[in-house]
C-alpha cells in the first residue's frame, strides 16, 4: 500500500514499506512523547500530574554524570523509581542502547504500560531523539518494536521565552539556538507560567511561535494545568492523522517596504517555514513530488536549482489526487514517509497542502514547486 520509500538508503537506512514495518509486530505499541523545552519551564510539572499509567524518563545533569530516572506511577498512585548511568551522558545517544533496555527490563518487571513520556533536558534538540525513536523497528529487537513515536511537546517559559528565543535569533550566519530547534521541532507547544506576564507579552511570545512553526498546536497553562489527555495520543506522525495549519492572531501590519509573502512564507533569522498550496495530482505527479521532496531532504538542496542550501527539521503534507485519493507526508529531518490514506475519507479537500520547517526555506520553493507543475 505505501507507495513512496522513507529513507535515504546512501546513509545506510533501509528502505521500509509499513507493511513490512507492521509484519513482525504484533503487538499493540506504547506511544512515546517526548518533552522538551527550555530550561525551567516547567516540564517537571507537566509529568508529575497524571492518572494514567505512564513511564517517565528524565534526562537531568547532576555534578558530572547524567542520570535518567524511569519513574511509573498509576492509577492508585504507585510510583516507583530507577536510576540509570548513561554511557556517555547523551540521552540521544544513549537511549539506543542503555535506555531502550531499561525500559523493557522495566516493562517486564512491572508489566507494561500504556505510555512513555521521555523529558528531554532543556538544551536538547528533540529533532534527533525523535527520529531515533520514529526509525526505532529498524535496529531493535523486542521492546524496540513495541514503542512508538507519538509527538513532540515542546514547553515554553512565557516569562523568560521571548527573551530566550531572540537570544537564540541574535547572531546573523550562525546556527539557530536550541529554543528555536524545539519550537520548530514541536507538534504541541504549551505556553507556561502565564499567571507571571501579562495577556500582550503572551501573544507576543506565540507570534514568535508561529513565525517558526505554523503547524503544532498552542496551549497556555499556569503549572502545566491542563488535560493530560490533549497530549497523549497525538499520533502526530501518523499517516492519517490531517493537517491543521495555524496563522498567527496577531498580524503585524504590512507594509509597502514587506519583502514577503505573508500567505506562504514566515521567517525569522535561522528557523523558517513555508506552507504552500498544492493542486490535485496524478500519479506520475506523485512520484515528481516526491523525487522533489528527496532532492530536499536527502541532497538539501532543490532539485532545479544549483546553490540552495537547505535544512528541513520538519515536513507535512496533505496531497490529494485526481484519482480521489489522499496522501500524507510525514517527515523529521532527512526522514519521512508519504503514505497513501486507507481509511474512509470523509471529503476530499480541494487541494493539498505541504509544510516544511527548517532553514534557507525562501521564495525559491515554492518557485520549484510551480516549475514542476506541482503548485500553483
Ligand atoms: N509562577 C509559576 N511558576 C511555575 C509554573 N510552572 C512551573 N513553575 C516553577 O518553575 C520552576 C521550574 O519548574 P520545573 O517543572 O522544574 O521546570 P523544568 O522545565 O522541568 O526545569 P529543567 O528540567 O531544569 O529545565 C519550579 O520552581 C516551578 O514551581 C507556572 O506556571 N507559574
Amino acid at each position: 500500500m505505501v507507495v513512496v520509500l522513507a529513507q535515504d538508503t546512501r546513509d545506510s537506512h533501509t528502505c521500509i514499506s509499513d507493511h513490512e514495518r507492521r509484519r513482525g509486530s504484533p503487538h499493540v505499541k506504547v506511544p512515546l512523547t517526548i518533552i522538551c523545552g527550555f530550561l525551567g519551564a516547567g516540564k517537571r510539572i507537566l509529568t508529575e500530574k497524571h492518572g494514567y499509567r505512564i513511564a517517565v524518563i528524565m534526562n537531568e545533569f547532576g555534578d558530572s554524570a547524567v542520570t535518567k530516572t524511569i519513574n511509573v506511577s498509576d492509577e492508585s498512585g504507585q510510583e516507583s523509581e530507577e536510576f540509570l548511568e548513561l554511557a556517555n551522558g547523551c540521552l540521544c545517544c544513549s537511549i539506543k542502547d542503555t535506555g531502550v533496555a531499561a525500559i523493557e527490563k522495566l516493562m517486564q518487571r512491572k508489566g507494561a504500560f500504556d505510555y512513555i513520556l521521555l523529558e528531554a533536558t532543556g538544551l536538547a534538540d528533540p529533532g534527533p531523539i525523535a527520529s531515533l525513536f520514529w526509525r526505532n523497528e529498524e535496529y531493535t529487537t523486542g521492546l524496540g518494536r513495541d514503542i512508538v513515536l507519538d509527538g513532540v511537546v515542546c514547553v515554553v517559559d512565557a516569562f523568560f521565552g521571548k527573551q530566550q528565543l531572540e537570544e537564540d535569533d541574535r547572531d546573523e550566519g550562525q546556527e539557530p539556538g536550541e529554543s528555536i530547534r524545539q519550537i520548530a521541532g514541536a507538534d504541541i507547544i504549551i505556553i507556561n507560567k502565564i499567571d507571571l506576564v501579562d495577556s500582550g507579552r503572551v501573544a507576543a511570545i506565540e507570534n514568535t511561535i508561529r513565525l517558526v512553526n505554523p503547524v503544532a498546536s498552542i496551549h497556555k497553562t499556569i503549572r502545566g494545568e491542563m488535560d493530560l489527555g490533549q497530549l497523549l495520543n497525538m499520533n502526530a506522525y501518523s499517516s492519517s492523522r490531517q493537517l491543521a495549519v495555524h496563522t498567527r492572531e496577531h498580524e503585524h501590519v504590512h507594509g509597502d517596504d514587506c519583502e514577503h509573502d505573508h500567505q506562504t512564507h514566515y521567517e525569522t533569522r535561522g528557523i523558517n517555514s513555508v506552507q504552500i498550496s498544492v493542486p490535485s495530482l496524478s500519479t506520475p505527479q506523485i512520484d515528481t513530488l516526491d523525487a522533489w521532496i528527496r532532492s530536499v531532504l536527502w541532497d538539501n538542496k532543490l532539485p532545479n536549482e544549483s546553490n540552495t542550501s537547505l535544512e528541513v527539521l520538519r515536513s507535512k503534507g496533505l496531497f490529494v489526487t485526481t484519482e480521489g485519493d489522499q496522501y500524507v507526508l510525514q517527515g523529521v529531518r532527512s526522514m519521512y514517509d508519504m503514505s497513501k490514506v486507507e481509511e474512509d475519507i470523509l471529503g476530499l479537500p480541494d487541494e493539498g497542502k505541504l509544510v516544511l520547517i527548517g532553514k534557507g526555506l525562501d521564495e525559491r520553493v515554492k518557485r520549484s514547486l510551480i516549475t514542476l507543475g506541482l503548485a500553483r
